[in-house]
């Protein structure tokens, strides 16, 4: 049932981009042209529409990062802690620059996010405290077999007042984010209608962004 009591504006979208992109080189990921687009622009013109104030959490090339982001007046924050300790890191900055009762991350590296995610995100929240988008696993598929539906914890609606338990689980040593979600109430979000197939798809590699710049064109044609 949709949640008609949270609107846009209660929302702060956070785009992450803090990973060492090592399976691209080391690149800054956020960086790297989509379309002619830093991926982290892209990704937050895709967001802005659905949310109110927007985050940009990266950990690199603060500058450029604040550059592109200005345009949307989106904020950029760094992880609290050094060594890139992984996306919780992530979500934390996020939830402490948050100044809307809710959070809304999303990684940089996956172009092709839904439009509609907020919207589906909270029409089956029901009274949980994080909502989890599960969708199509395009990246480990067997062969013969059909992609499976799996968690994709990166893209998680997050009430902003965890951010002390997540601060807690963090410093005592926690990385793993189904360990910490687990401690609190949580929904799930299917994106498996028809359209749905490549929203979560995410460029790890160069060859991947490659590809997805190709299904993007081929959309648009
Ligand atoms: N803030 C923060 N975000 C991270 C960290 N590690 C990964 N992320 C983010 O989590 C999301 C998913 O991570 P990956 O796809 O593994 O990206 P990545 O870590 O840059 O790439 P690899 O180093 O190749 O794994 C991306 O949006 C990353 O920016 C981190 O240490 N800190
Ligand atoms: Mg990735």
């Amino acid at each position: 049932m949709a949640d008609s009591r949270i609107t846009a504006e209660q929302i702060t979208g956070c785009v992450l981009a803090g990973g060492r992109g090592a399976r691209m080189g080391g690149v800054d990921k956020g960086l790297q042209r989509f379309q002619g687009l830093p991926l982290a622009l892209h990704a937050l013109q895709r967001l802005a529409p659905q949310v109110g104030p927007l985050l940009i959490n990266a950990n690199r090339n603060a500058a450029a990062y604040a550059a592109l982001g200005q345009p949307l007046a989106a904020e950029v924050c760094a992880d609290s802690l050094p060594d890139y300790p992984g996306p919780l890191a992530g979500f934390m900055a996020g939830l402490a620059h948050c100044r809307t009762p809710w959070l809304l991350c999303v990684p940089c590296d996956t172009p092709l996010l839904p439009l509609d995610l907020a919207t589906r995100m909270l029409a089956s929240r029901g009274d949980a405290d994080i909502v989890i988008a599960h969708g199509w696993d395009t990246e480990h598929v067997k062969p013969g077999q059909p992609p499976q539906l799996r968690a994709q914890p990166v893209f998680c609606l997050l009430r902003a007042q965890l951010a002390s338990s997540l601060e807690r689980f963090i410093t005592g040593g926690g990385r793993k984010i189904d360990a910490w979600t687990g401690q609190h109430p949580s929904s799930q979000a299917l994106f498996d209608r028809p359209g749905d197939e490549q929203a979560f798809s995410n460029a790890n590699t160069l060859a991947q962004l490659l590809d997805l710049e190709q299904i993007a064109t081929e959309r648009q044609s």
